[in-house]
Formats: C-alpha cells, sequence, structure tokens
C-alpha cells in the first residue's frame, strides 16, 4: 500500500468513526427533544391550573401576577431551551453530511506532539466531552487553515498570539458521508480544491466558500477593529462571498451580543437578495436582514411619494442624450456630493434663527392655529436646541391648544348631529359611564344631558385624534416647501450652471409629489435634521454590497441612519455604473482615520482567458490575476446586418445548452432593448426576461440589462450587441466590463457595423475574431 493510500484508509475510519458520534449524538439529542416538546405541549395546556389566580384583594392580584411570570418564565425557557436542541439535532444533520472539510496539524511552540485539528462547518466535541472531534471553521485555532501553508504559523486568542509549527495541512471532499478525495496543500490554500469547486456550473443560488476561503478574503471576514472595513476588489474577487462569510464569522464571534437582527446587508437589486438568501441558512445560522437601498428609502418616506428606481435613473442616462441629460447629469453628481451636504447643513443651521416654513392647523376647514403663530412660537424657543427639539416642543403646544379648543368645538351643531348618528354601543357606553359618578340628586332630564355630553366629547375627540397624531409627527412644517426654499437659498460656484432649471425639475415632481433618485437622500437627510431622528439603533453591522454605486452622500446618510452600526463595503469601482459614480468623491478611497482598506485582485469567476480578456476593457487593471482555470478564448462575431446576428446568436445559445451549461445569459445594455432582444428569442426557443422586479432568477436562459446582472453570474455568456452603438460612450466601459465579467465559462460577443472602442482597443490575442 503507497503511502497516498494509507492516507486516504486512514482518512476514510477517522470519518466513519466521527459519524457514529455524530450518530449517537444524534440519538441523545433527539431523545432529549422529544422529552421537552412533551414537556412544553404540556406545560401550554395546563398553563393556567399552575397558575393561582385571585383577585379578591390587592395582595392576592400581586401574587397571581407573579405567579403568571413564573409560569411565562418557565414556558419560556423550556421554548427556547427546546429551540437550542432543535438547532443542535439541524447542526449534526449537517455534519453528518460533511463532517469537515480541512485538516491542519500543528505543534504550539513548546509542545512535544502534533495536534491533529479538523475543521468543519460547526464543532463537535467527542463522547466524553473532552477532546474536539471538529474545530469550527470560525474558532481562532481554525484560522491558521487560512492564513499559513505548512511551516511557521500563528493565531490570535484572547491570551495572545500561540506560535508554532504546521506539519500538514489537508483538504477533503466529503459527500454525504463518504470521503471522496483528499489533497495534501502547498503554498495556497489548496488550488486543487479550488479548481474543483470553481469548474463546476454556476448556479441560481450562490454557494459557500468556507472551504476554500482564501488568506486575503479571511482578513476580511475576520476584521473586528475597523470602524469603517472598505473592500475594493476584482469582478469575480469574492467580495460577496466573503461579506456573507463575515455575517456567519460575526455572528459566531459575538453570539452573546448579536444576532443576526443587528446586521443589515444592502444589496443592488431583488434579484441579488434572492441569490445570496441560501448562503447563511447553509452555514446553519439565520440570513441577516436584506434590503436594497431603494427599498430602505422608500420605507423611509412612508410610501408617500413616488419615487424613481436607481435603475430608471439608469435608464434615462442610458437612453437620453443631448442637453437636457448634461444638465441632468450636473444635477445627479453635485446632489450626490459631501459639497451638497455641506450646503445643506449651513441651510440647517441658518434655518436654526429662522427661515422653515409652516402649515396652518386646521380641523373642518376652519384654521385652528396660523402659520404665523406657529412660526413665532418655533423661533421663540431657544435657538440652541436643535430644529428636532423644537418642533417637539411646538407639538406639544399644538396639541395643548388643539384640546382646549376641542372643549369649546363640543357645543358646536355639527356635533350634535353627529352624536344622532352614532353606534348603539356609543350610548350603551355612555350610560355605563354616567353610572359609576355619583347619580343621588340627578333627574332624567339631566342624565340625558350629561349623557350627550359624553357623547359630544367622543364626537369630538374622535375626529381630532389624527390630527393631533399628524401634529405630533411635526406634520405642521412644511418640509417639502422648507427644503425647496432650502435649495434656492444661496447660489454657490460649485453649483452647477443649470440650478435654477433643476430646481424648477424638482419643484414640479415635488408638487406631484414624485422624487428623481437624485433627490431622494438630500431630501430625506434634510426632513429627518427638521423633524427628529429616525435612525436604526438595534443595527450593529451594515455591509454594503456594490458600494461603489453609493454616492458619497448616500454613505454619508446611512452612517447617521445607522449611528451604532460598523460598516463594510464591498465594491469595484471598475464596476461604477450610476451616473454621481463618475465624479471624483469615490466611498471605496476608504482614506478616512478609522477605515481599513482591503483590496482584491485575484478573479475566481471566470476562467483565465476571460480574465485576461476583460482586464483589457479596463484603462488601470494591470493588478487583476486569474484564477489558473483553463478555458477558451472569449469570442467576438461580426456579423453582416440584424439578420445574420440573430441567427449566429440562437445557434450559439443552441450549442451551449447542448454542450451541458445550464444558466446561459444573453445581457443587453439596457432594459429596453433587453425587451427587444427576449421579443425575438422567444419566438425561437424559451427565455426568461429579467426586469426590475424580478425576484429570483431560474437555470436556463435569461435575457437581462446589463446593471441587473451585477453581482450574479452565469456559465456562459452572450452580449448581442458589442457595438460602438452601445458601449461607444467612456462612462459606458464600466457597463461592458461589468456585462463580460458574468461570464464563468464561457464569453461570446456579436456585432453588427462599428465595433465599441474598448474591444477595439484590447489586445486581439485575447480574443477570437470570427
Ligand atoms: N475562496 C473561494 N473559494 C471558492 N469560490 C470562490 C472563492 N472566492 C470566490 N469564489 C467564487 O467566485 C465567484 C465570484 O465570487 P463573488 O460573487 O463573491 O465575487 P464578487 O467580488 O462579489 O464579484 P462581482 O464584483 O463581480 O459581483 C463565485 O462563484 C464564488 O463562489
Amino acid at each position: 500500500m503507497t503511502e497516498d493510500e494509507k492516507d486516504l484508509k486512514d482518512e476514510q475510519a477517522r470519518v466513519a468513526s466521527v459519524q457514529e458520534t455524530i450518530e449517537k449524538k444524534r440519538e441523545k439529542t433527539a431523545g432529549l427533544i422529544q422529552g421537552l416538546r412533551e414537556k412544553v405541549i404540556d406545560l401550554r395546556k395546563n398553563f393556567w391550573e399552575d397558575v393561582t389566580v385571585n383577585l379578591d384583594e390587592a395582595d392576592d392580584v400581586n401574587e397571581t401576577q407573579a405567579s403568571l411570570k413564573q409560569q411565562a418564565e418557565l414556558l419560556g425557557e423550556r421554548e427556547r431551551t427546546h429551540q437550542q436542541i432543535h438547532n443542535e439535532v439541524k447542526t449534526l444533520d449537517r455534519l453528518q453530511r460533511n463532517p469537515y472539510f480541512g485538516r491542519i496539524d500543528f505543534r504550539e511552540e513548546g509542545a512535544d506532539h502534533d495536534e491533529e485539528i479538523y475543521v468543519g462547518l460547526a464543532s463537535l466535541m467527542d463522547e466524553k466531552e473532552e477532546d474536539f472531534l471538529i474545530y469550527d471553521w470560525r474558532a481562532p485555532i481554525s484560522s491558521m487553515y487560512y492564513d499559513f501553508s505548512p511551516g511557521g504559523a500563528s493565531y490570535e486568542t484572547i491570551e495572545g498570539k500561540i506560535q508554532g509549527d504546521m506539519t500538514l495541512k489537508r483538504q477533503f471532499i466529503i459527500r454525504n458521508g463518504k470521503l471522496e478525495a483528499l489533497f495534501d496543500t502547498g503554498v495556497t490554500i489548496g488550488d486543487s480544491l479550488l479548481q474543483y469547486v470553481l469548474g463546476g456550473n454556476a448556479s441560481t443560488e450562490m454557494k459557500s466558500i468556507v472551504a476554500t476561503i482564501q488568506k486575503e478574503q479571511n482578513q476580511i471576514i475576520r476584521n473586528e477593529s475597523a470602524a469603517n472595513l472598505i473592500v475594493q476588489g476584482a469582478a469575480g474577487s469574492g467580495k460577496t462571498s466573503a461579506a456573507l462569510q463575515r455575517v456567519a464569522y460575526l455572528l459566531y464571534h459575538y453570539r452573546d451580543r448579536i444576532t443576526a437582527e443587528n446586521i443589515v446587508l444592502l444589496s443592488p437589486n431583488p434579484l441579488f437578495n434572492s441569490y445570496v438568501s441560501n448562503v447563511l441558512p447553509e452555514l446553519g445560522e439565520d440570513n441577516m436582514k436584506q434590503a436594497t437601498f431603494y427599498a430602505h428609502m422608500d420605507a423611509q418616506l412612508e410610501g408617500r411619494e413616488t419615487i424613481e428606481t436607481p435603475f430608471e435613473q439608469m435608464e434615462y442616462m442610458l437612453l437620453a442624450s443631448g442637453e437636457e441629460k448634461e444638465q441632468r447629469l450636473a444635477g445627479i453628481q453635485y446632489k450626490a456630493s459631501l459639497d451638497f451636504k455641506r450646503y445643506i447643513d449651513d441651510k440647517l443651521e441658518e434655518f436654526k434663527q429662522a427661515g422653515l416654513i409652516f402649515k396652518d392647523v386646521s380641523f373642518r376647514k376652519q384654521r385652528i392655529v396660523s402659520k404665523q403663530e406657529i412660526q413665532s412660537h418655533f423661533y421663540s424657543l431657544s435657538n440652541s436646541l436643535p430644529l428636532s427639539n423644537r418642533a417637539e416642543l411646538t407639538a406639544a403646544w399644538i396639541v395643548e391648544k388643539l384640546q382646549l379648543w376641542g372643549e369649546w368645538e363640543t357645543r358646536k351643531d355639527w356635533v350634535r348631529e353627529e352624536v344622532e348618528l352614532m353606534e348603539k354601543e356609543d350610548y350603551v357606553q355612555a350610560f355605563s359611564e354616567l353610572q359609576k359618578k355619583d347619580r343621588t340628586d340627578t333627574d332624567d332630564f339631566e342624565e340625558n344631558k350629561q349623557e350627550e355630553e359624553i357623547l359630544r366629547k367622543w364626537v369630538v375627540e374622535r375626529k381630532l385624534r389624527p390630527l393631533i397624531k399628524k401634529v405630533r409627527k411635526h406634520a405642521f412644517i412644511n418640509v417639502k416647501k422648507s427644503y425647496l426654499r432650502m435649495l434656492t437659498a444661496e447660489r454657490r460656484p460649485e453649483m452647477p450652471a443649470s440650478w435654477t432649471d433643476l430646481y424648477e425639475t424638482t419643484k414640479k415632481n415635488l408638487i406631484r409629489k414624485y422624487m428623481n433618485w437624485e433627490d431622494v437622500t438630500p431630501f430625506v437627510y434634510f426632513r429627518d435634521k427638521v423633524l427628529g431622528d429616525r435612525s436604526d439603533k438595534t443595527i450593529r453591522y451594515v455591509l454594503i454590497d456594490e458600494a461603489q454605486d453609493y454616492s458619497a452622500f448616500q454613505f454619508a446618510y446611512l452612517q447617521q441612519a445607522f449611528p451604532n452600526a460598523r460598516m463594510t463595503l464591498l465594491g469595484d469601482i471598475n464596476q461604477a455604473i450610476q451616473a454621481h459614480a463618475l465624479t471624483g468623491e469615490n466611498v471605496l478611497s476608504g482614506n478616512t482615520a478609522d477605515s481599513h482598506r482591503i483590496e482584491l485582485w485575484r478573479s475566481y469567476r471566470s476562467t483565465r482567458q476571460i480574465v485576461d480578456f476583460t482586464k483589457e476593457l479596463l484603462d488601470h487593471a494591470k493588478q487583476i490575476q486569474p484564477f489558473n482555470r483553463d478555458g477558451e478564448l472569449p469570442t467576438l462575431t461580426k456579423a453582416n446586418g440584424e439578420t445574420e446576428r440573430r441567427r449566429l446568436v440562437l445557434e450559439k445559445i443552441r450549442s451551449l445548452q447542448e454542450s451541458g451549461y445550464e444558466t446561459i445569459a444573453v445581457i443587453a445594455k439596457t432594459s429596453k432593448e433587453s425587451k427587444e432582444a427576449h421579443n425575438w428569442i422567444k419566438e425561437e426557443m424559451e427565455a426568461d426576461l429579467i426586469t426590475e422586479t424580478t425576484s429570483q432568477y431560474k437555470k436556463g436562459l435569461s435575457v437581462i440589462p446589463a446593471y441587473l446582472a451585477k453581482g450574479i453570474e452565469f456559465d456562459a455568456v452572450i452580449l448581442y450587441d458589442v457595438s460602438d452603438e452601445a458601449y461607444g460612450h467612456e462612462s459606458e466601459r464600466t457597463l461592458l466590463y461589468t456585462a463580460c465579467t458574468r461570464a464563468m465559462h464561457e464569453l461570446h460577443m456579436y456585432s453588427v457595423g462599428n465595433l465599441s472602442p474598448f474591444i477595439e482597443a484590447a489586445d486581439s490575442a485575447t480574443y477570437t475574431s470570427k
């Protein structure tokens, strides 16, 4: 038997023995679960029997309350334990299928023997609960598996650094409890395993990379110190993967302090949400909160305004031309900048002295408190108080006035009319209220009068309630008008030349309750400063994927919206596709004192040939390195007219399908173009059209605009139009790069007429031209 065969045999024996332990533990735990389940059901059933209920005297009531509390606590505790054990069983099931994926042998300095450390999805002790059979991949000791190759190695613990020597590093492929292969690895972690993993087909759901996390990705996952962790990484370098593993790491590391509810992932589109939704459950963790930035902002506006989506804005920019487009672009860029935020902050400071616009508070078309009165009261309050505090105090003052006025109003005729229309139940209730009063000297007439008074009071109270609620939400401040006033309060040199026209557009939009995307963040920022803090203090970590598409202003807003959160920003400046991203300010530059910046240059998604070609599309991309996985060169086919192009594209799709590729995408520049392409493709074969609202993508053929393909990947990608009309402008370079880098194994491009200058400029040895 060779050395290798012996290793395989020994490891097979260990897998079998660990599985036996798992099985025994599972049986024991399942027994516990059954017992607990019965206890919980029993407790729920007999809840009231075990509670002493006596409400006769005050003391008895207290005793009853205490007894109730005790019983509820007992039930809660049992339910929690039940849940915990249930989770343990689920973990054991996962371990049963795949107990571990790595092993390192480590001799700590001063020790006389190697310790064998097996790394898997969760920790497992032996039956005596003495030794670890498996270490959780997130345990401090497991970090060596990712950070070192055999030789000197170390890891951090709370007590300090542990140093020693790694004598072996081994990786396993275990499927359904069966050891299929093992690799002893050298310099980097598991090239062979990574080759094996990356060679597979793309999936409609993102996979966990836990067995093959790379050293630089591990730094992202385990970073605990940076307030802002910034990751600039090439397309396919594992940013999203690392972000999700990071969430799992944080949930493990801070398990006593945070849960999935305290973490938010901001993602580029709903499709992406579903694409990544399986990773954490696969790792045995709950999913963090997930939202698109658009959905977050829409929720902030509580559906009161219709807002343009970032994709609509993008579509406009891609399709529009001429002066109107240039004007809007200038507006978008200025409104995305920290200059504009500073301008708003300055104006808010001035509004502390004067300038906010108020609304009359009226009831039944009658003005109760005029806007002038409100303004005088508001500005009579100390200007050392923030605007929002003064709004609070003014609200209390208005409510008092409303209540006083309400008492007078009860005498009005309309109230009597309303009383007559009241429900029978109201009369019964008013009568019973009267009964509670001392009525020794009342006659029938008096009683009727008193009853009517109660009912009149109720009529007014009920009608006033919604108004008071609005006042308490500071609706007496005219935020929109104040915002518009703020926009024109001063003319600054950095403002676009067409500022007045831009202002008119914003005004027209606000009047019809519509907001362009570039106005949303500044407006909400301004509103929150005026009306009061609406921040979410429960969130401890915010991860922003595709962060290059956030403006400096949007990022500043998010820091304020989640004041207790550490931020992780992951993005690729070469994939910046939002119009505001063309300006200098870039959230990924991360040059603040509390930022830690990591760069990822190795691309894992695509074959070496695709990466070599796609980096040619960029200006400064020398550092991007492909992972060593070979495939065919990308192809470029120039067709003689539209009919031929369509025929060639359809032929290619068929041949890709025959090769067994499961996910194939035809990527178009805009949503309009993808609709058109879908129309002619679907006449010949089944194809899904992906739109902004698509929340899940299926295997098979998808037709998709480039900006919605962000973050996801396909086995094969077809760009059916790479002419200079589609990708001719400098601002379209990143879109072309984004589209091409979605391909894992094959990339095919087609054009009619002049070719995109970006492809024209690429080294022709990096693709095949037909
Ligand atoms: N360490 C790794 N082990 C295995 N697969 C990996 C690893 N890192 C990345 N990958 C794979 O590479 C592909 C790209 O990863 P991911 O989507 O996380 O990259 P990204 O940087 O977010 O890309 P993009 O910016 O293009 O959206 C995925 O299929 C992912 O599973």
